[in-house]
């Protein structure tokens, strides 16, 4: 689910593409859906519930949730603006499961514990599944009817009402998404205003300080510029920056670079690792880079690129 802003759920385009997946002739046995990282997976669970032709031929088995142990914390611990919802705290809180991943990069036993118990305190429900690099049998995530609409409700009886009074309201509105169906994933800089339906079913804001910004641009880069600019951006910028990823030409050879960026661990691989294909004869040499983040100011990332490059 790529399409419009990174914090909301587009449901408009979910509905429309699971219609689709379900008019293929060769059955599925089932279909994962992954919100980005900012999503609130309220308005995603509701609509398997609230659209007659989905709510017939679909179950909801599942909800996962994915947690970084290394860096859960400081997202469960932000202060929001008024009214702004933690996206964090709710992706928990609506989970049947949670992944509880990047074990190895915890310190100690007892910071495992902590971060355990906070989980448990936002959802007592949910089963904790411990791992690294998100390696766990198939069997117990997938096809394990863990949803429970009646334990959804219990939480929060005005979760369907509300969204049955929204969704009636979109069929004699068409264009009530259309605000989020420009552009792809928010590198247009679109922030959730008071106009976006989602995520205000429980009537919390996005915080819309979090943005993502995308640089596309052709050349090679100087290793040492590459290096110092990235190692000095993920310091400075480190807890602002949620995620960072990209695919980088290096000056003086034909490997591509990946690098894979969560707040300050910065991870690089190369083709010549086996990570990707290297750049092909005559292959335009294009770097790609994504930024999603607090407070970024595109045109400092990208100057700053720039100077990056040869
Ligand atoms: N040490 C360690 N690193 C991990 C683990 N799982 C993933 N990573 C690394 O974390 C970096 C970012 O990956 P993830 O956090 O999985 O990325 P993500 O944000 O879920 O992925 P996108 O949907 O692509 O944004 C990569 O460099 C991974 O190799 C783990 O269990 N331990």
């Amino acid at each position: 689910m790529n399409n419009g802003c990174v914090c909301c759920t587009v449901r408009g385009d979910l509905i429309r593409i699971m219609k689709k997946l379900l008019k293929r002739k060769n059955s599925l046995d089932g279909i994962i859906v992954e919100t980005t990282g900012l999503a609130n997976p309220g308005p995603v669970i509701q609509t398997f519930f609230v659209d007659e032709e989905i709510k017939e031929a679909c179950a909801l088995d599942a909800v996962l949730t994915v947690v970084d142990a290394r860096h859960v914390m400081q997202h469960l611990d932000e202060v929001k603006p008024a009214g702004v919802v933690n996206e964090a705290v709710q992706q928990i809180a609506f989970a049947d499961k949670v992944l509880l991943n990047k074990t190895d990069l915890i310190q100690s036993e007892e910071e495992k514990a902590a971060v355990r118990s906070r989980i448990h305190n936002i959802n007592a429900a949910a089963e904790i599944i411990e791992c690294q690099y998100s390696n766990v049998d198939l069997a117990s995530l997938l096809g394990i009817s863990a949803f429970s609409l009646d334990r959804w409700l219990e939480k929060d009886p005005e979760f369907l009402r509300e969204e049955e009074e929204a969704h009636k309201h979109d069929h004699g509105h068409d264009h009530h998404h259309h605000h989020h169906e420009h552009k792809a994933h928010g590198e247009d800089g679109h922030k959730c205003d008071d106009s976006c339906t989602h995520g205000h079913t429980h009537g919390h804001k996005h915080d819309d300080r979090v943005t993502s910004v995308g640089i596309q641009m052709e050349g090679e880069c100087n290793m040492q510029k590459l290096n110092e600019w990235l190692s000095t951006l993920l310091q400075v910028r480190g807890p602002d920056l949620f995620r960072s990823k990209g695919i980088l030409a290096l000056q003086g050879t034909d490997h591509k670079h990946v690098f894979q960026g969560v707040h300050m661990i910065l991870q690089f691989s190369s083709s010549k690792d086996g990570a990707g294909r290297p750049w092909a004869s005559g292959e335009k040499r294009t770097n790609k880079l994504v930024f999603i983040g607090k407070n970024l100011d595109r045109n400092e990332l990208t100057n700053s690129f720039k100077a990056c490059l040869v």
